[in-house]
């Protein structure tokens, strides 16, 4: 007979949960279970229904007839917002805390409303340090939370969650909080949720990174067009049936196309500077993808913008092909032949109010030099087939785009600048908040570019992205590009070391890639000459032909 222990008790019972909108059926009759004790996996491609699992769960939307749940065993109000007492965490992207305050001010935000306004200063600070040494979060409680990093400030909502049901939550729920956060961050962020696992906490985790499930996941949900088509112990997965799970079908393989041999330079940025950018220099030859990376702060996230000329220049060179790039026309940019997609596609470059195939075919935004507008028909000619290649869902060029799930409305605005015929793209995190299916056609696309003699630029914060699709990778660090590392140095350790390695204030390396002549760095090439930092992690390999999804 087997001994096989009983099941850890159920923490959220789901049952036949169903969410219509007009013309749209969000959720259809799902079953979930997710126990104390367990990191419960949400995935599913873009649009499959996760959000709107999390709102109906929150409150925010009321579920259809038929709907039921039960939390701790007691009947749960689907649609109601939740009351402290129940002690349900939710961490979404927006953590919704104040930057400006501190560690402490933060955590009694959460608490302050829990009865315990009348502790004093001294006693709330001791009560923070506590609780970040309990949960083990380096952070320092004084200071205001705009100088932590993305992940101590993801661990900190955490820690106000904890705080505010008196130390353990009895579900949190996490929504892609990685999505932005550098590997080590993540691993950190991993160690929090596995003690809390520890102290009983159910934890609900949507992700769309495939291997975060295998890091960190007990069991997964894969939910597919609003269904829910399995639940199994992650022991009992790999990866390639993860991938037909969520996709339903056989994943293809990422093949990269081969780039051409070219020798001739495309981009060049010489010592250019502005906000946390010092001196960005690169070359960009015909047929390269080159990524950039590094941490919050250390400009990488702002380079492209700067290169391109969306954000003011102090300083610095641009030219394509030779011809100068002015900083503050990002219309003559796109004319010269450059485009660039921003991080904050959704914030900074959609309107909501109008369709799919009107925000993917802006006015001003030619694929060809001819066209400035086209009609509506020849819209919906040139965004079909995006629409079918990144798999937006639902396929329709004329649904208004604020009713498109977050990840199909960041296809969607990835489309309009992989659609133009730009000779180098810049594009800031192109696969973040997107699924692992598109993923991979974004790669394909990518390596398309590359092959007929364009170039890419990408900053990225997932080093495993980097491996998979990079010639080059640029670390930056204090906003200087600080390393380059060849294709064949590529590994997540050694990105993620070079990413995190302290450095004197004058350390410099010869960055440009190509050129010794572009800017003063006299100190050697560290991607060379400098192998120490990542000795201490395991060096896995690059995934370059491997599907990049995992
Ligand atoms: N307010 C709304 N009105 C109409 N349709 C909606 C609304 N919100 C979501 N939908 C639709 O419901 C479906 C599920 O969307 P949801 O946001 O839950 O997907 P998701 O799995 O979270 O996707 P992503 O990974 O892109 O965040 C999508 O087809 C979406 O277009």
């Amino acid at each position: 007979m087997s001994t096989a222990a009983a099941p850890a008790r159920t923490v959220l019972g789901i049952s036949s949960l169903s969410k219509t909108f007009p013309a749209q059926r969000a959720l259809a009759d799902v079953d979930l279970e997710v126990r104390a004790g367990e990191v419960h996996c949400l995935l599913g491609q873009n649009g499959s229904g996760k959000s709107t699992l999390i709102k109906v769960l929150a409150g925010y939307h009321t579920p259809d007839p038929g709907s039921a749940a039960t939390l701790n065993g007691v009947p749960l109000a689907l649609g109601s917002r939740i009351t402290r007492e129940q002690a349900v965490a939710f961490i979404h992207q927006d953590l919704g805390l104040v930057t400006e305050f501190d560690a402490v001010d933060n955590l009694a935000l959460g608490s302050r409303y829990a009865g315990r306004w009348w502790l004093s200063e001294r006693r709330e600070l001791r009560a923070a340090q506590r609780l970040l040494a309990e949960l083990e979060i380096e952070l320092d409680p004084g200071r205001p939370i705009r100088e932590a990093t993305p992940g101590q400030r993801t661990m900190l909502a955490i820690a106000r969650a904890v705080a505010a049901t008196d130390g353990a939550p009895a579900l949190l729920v996490l929504d892609e909080p990685t999505a932005s956060l550098p590997q080590h961050q993540v691993e950190q962020l991993f160690g929090l949720m596995r003690r809390l696992r520890e102290r009983g906490t159910a934890v609900l985790y949507v992700t769309h990174r495939l291997r975060e499930v295998f890091a960190v996941g007990d069991r997964v949900t894969v939910l597919r067009d609003g269904r829910r088509i399995s639940t199994e112990p992650v022991e009992n997965m790999d990866h390639d049936k993860l991938i037909r799970l969520i996709i339903g079908r056989e994943p293809a393989g990422f093949a990269p196309a081969l780039p051409t041999a070219g020798t001739e330079t495309l981009l060049k940025a010489t010592g250019v500077s502005g906000g946390q950018v010092a001196d960005f220099s690169v070359q960009v030859r015909a047929g390269e993808i080159v990524g950039v990376t590094g941490l919050v702060g250390s400009g990488f996230d702002q380079a492209l913008g700067l290169t391109f000329g969306a954000r003011p220049r102090a300083a610095g060179e641009v030219t394509l092909g030779g011809r100068p790039i002015v900083a503050g026309r990002p219309d003559r940019s796109i004319d010269a032949g450059i485009a660039y997609a921003p991080a904050d596609r959704k914030g900074l470059s959609t309107i909501q109010e109008w369709t799919a195939r009107e925000n993917v075919t802006l006015p001003r935004l030619p694929a060809t030099r001819k066209a400035r507008w086209l009609g509506p028909r020849a819209e919906r000619r040139a965004v079909r087939p995006w629409i079918r290649r990144l798999n937006v869902m639902p396929a329709d060029p004329d649904r208004q785009l604020a009713l498109l799930s977050g990840g199909n409305q960041q296809k969607l605005v990835l489309a309009r600048w992989m659609r133009l015929d730009a000779k180098v793209l810049l594009l800031d995190e192109p696969t973040s908040g997107v699924d692992a299916g598109a993923t991979a056609a974004i790669y394909d696309v990518l390596a398309g570019v590359a092959a007929e003699g364009r170039a890419v630029v990408l900053s990225s914060s997932d080093a495993e992205e980097l491996c998979a699709v990079c010639d080059r990778v640029l670390v930056m660090r204090q906003g200087v590009v600080r390393t380059v590392l060849a294709k064949q140095d590529l590994s997540v350790a050694r990105i993620v070391s070079e990413t995190i390695r302290d450095s004197a204030p004058d350390d410099s390396a010869d960055c440009s890639g190509t050129d010794h002549s572009a800017a003063d760095h006299s100190a050697p090439d560290h991607s060379v000459t400098d192998h120490s930092a990542a000795d201490h992690q395991e060096d896995r390999p690059c995934l370059s032909n491997v599907d990049p999804a995992s």
